[in-house]
């Protein structure tokens, strides 16, 4: 029998890259192993890899607490005869939260309506119209196992292979360029800028849509991607902004992918809130299709494990409504688990009810810890340098721009990499921190970033450690005159 191959695979699986969980990530899982084997023993210069590759609050390590209300009702659903153990202990509103949902899902053992429980999905909805202040009807809502889920299933429908543009901002969470090139999707990439705080500029999306058509090779322009707050750059659009968005949307005809999952994640709220751009297309009255993704994973929440969240369709017609209904009953149903997280997400204990203290103290202890973390980091590596970051208003990230000598440029280069990259491997060997190279999320020739989580605890530890691998970074290569 002839053996299976890569060639012998679809080519467009070999295309996918994704290096939240790349190279970086494998050595870091590599180096966590030789921790833990007798043989390494105090061999590597760390005690302990740092994941801040990637957004995962609760993982090993960096140990986000989850939030109380959200796990008793979880562990309520999941095994109903503990209300008899519980009952005397736990709030009267958690038991009652877990009995109502019990009623109407029974089991979450079992499969439920393809896009997701009825009752949750009314819940989701009166979230949304209370956060808007327009109205959003059920049928319009989608559950899904996270919001990737969502995305993907909406950019394999809108996609005709080889044919289809989907602008994306660049830098993206690598999601949109993994999934574009698993189903034949045409990146057209707009760039934000970074001296204005990572803005959105419409010129940059006007220019990529110029090119698009200009290039001869029958692309046609679908949808445009926004990331808002944004991944790896945690900038919050402002409304005049996303007006001219919409208008650009309805000039070109493109639907409209607004990736809300950080919306949450908010470190300035006064000086830079968060609206959503079901809001924004409401008030415009515009006649554009939005699909909106939000998720469990982000927040405070934190629950990316459970896999939950939602798309809410604006301005879809009914008969695409139906296909995306006929697609995601081919895969049954999202997790029952991650259902029940995203009813916690949108109806969390209300002022009056016994849990919502606790709620609130989990809450804003949470939401300070990211916000001090991400201005601690800001400043210090500010004053780093070659080294310059905008102070994120929002998101779980930073994502500085470094100055590198042109010996790392160099020696990078020999081994086939980007300098960034060689950065990266760097601190990960020296220092057991785990980031991501900017190259994996897309910037201008010759420009070197790289993304950082605020999720690690000890910042002023973490921060000192990366300070001292950048300066002998430069020492090493030799600082630029
Ligand atoms: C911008 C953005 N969208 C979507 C996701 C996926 O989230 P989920 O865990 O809900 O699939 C992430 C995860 O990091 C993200 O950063």
């Amino acid at each position: 029998m002839r053996p299976l191959t890569p060639a012998d695979l679809n080519p467009a699986i070999l295309n996918v890259q994704y290096a939240v969980r790349g190279e970086l990530a494998i050595k870091a899982d590599e180096l966590t192993e030789k921790l833990r084997s007798q043989e390494h023993q105090g061999k590597l210069p760390f005690k302990r890899v740092i994941n801040s590759n990637i957004g995962n609050p609760q993982q090993k390590g960096l140990d986000q607490p989850p939030i109380t209300f959200t796990r008793q009702v979880a562990a309520l659903m999941e095994y109903p005869p503990l209300v008899d153990i519980v009952k005397d202990k736990w709030p009267v509103d958690v038991i009652a939260r877990a009995q109502e949902l019990q009623a109407e899902i029974g089991s979450v053992g079992a499969y439920s309506h393809s896009k997701g429980i009825p009752l949750i999905r009314k819940h989701v909805a009166q979230f949304i119209a209370e956060r808007d202040g327009y109205p959003s009807d059920p049928e319009d809502i989608f559950l899904t196992a996270g919001a990737s889920a969502g995305v993907a299933l909406l950019l394999n429908t809108l996609i005709t292979p080889h044919k289809t543009g989907i602008l994306i901002p660049i830098p993206q969470y690598p999601l949109y360029t993994a999934t574009l090139a698993q189903f034949n999707g045409v990146p057209l990439p707009y760039h934000l800028s970074e001296p204005d705080g990572w803005k959105t500029s419409l010129d940059e999306i006007r220019t990529a849509l110029k090119q698009a058509e200009t290039d001869g090779k029958g692309i046609t322009p679908r949808a445009l991607v926004v990331i808002n707050p944004g991944n790896p750059t945690g900038a919050l659009l402002d409304q005049k902004t996303m007006e001219e968005l919409v208008w650009l949307c309805e000039e070109h005809s493109l639907v409209l992918l607004a990736d809300e999952v950080y919306q949450a994640n908010l470190h300035r709220p006064t000086e830079h809130p968060f609206h959503s751009f079901k809001q924004i297309v409401r008030r415009l009255n515009s006649p554009i299709p939005l699909v909106s993704f939000h998720s469990i994973s982000k927040g405070v929440f934190g629950e990316c494990g459970r896999r939950g969240g939602y798309f809410e369709c604006c301005n879809v017609p009914v008969e695409i409504r139906a296909l995306l209904y006929k697609m995601v009953s081919v895969g049954l149903c999202p997790p029952l688990s991650g259902q029940v997280g995203v009813d916690c997400l949108v109806r969390p204990p209300r002022e009056g009810e016994p849990s919502h203290a606790l709620w609130k103290k989990e809450t804003d202890t949470i939401h300070a810890a990211l916000a001090h973390r991400t201005q601690l980091m800001a400043a210090r590596l500010n004053a780093l340098p070659g080294v310059s970051c905008v102070n994120a208003p929002g998101a779980l990230y930073l994502y500085p721009r470094l100055e590198l000598p042109q010996g790392a440029v160099d020696a990078a280069h020999k081994l086939g990499k980007e300098a960034d990259t060689l950065y990266a491997l760097e601190l990960l060997e020296e220092t057991g921190i785990c980031v991501v190279p900017g190259s994996g999320f897309g910037q201008k020739e010759g420009e070197h970033h790289y993304r950082l989580t605020c999720l690690c605890p000890g910042v002023e530890e973490y921060v000192g450690m990366l300070e001292k691998f950048h300066l002998g970074f430069l020492k090493k290569y030799g600082i630029n005159s």
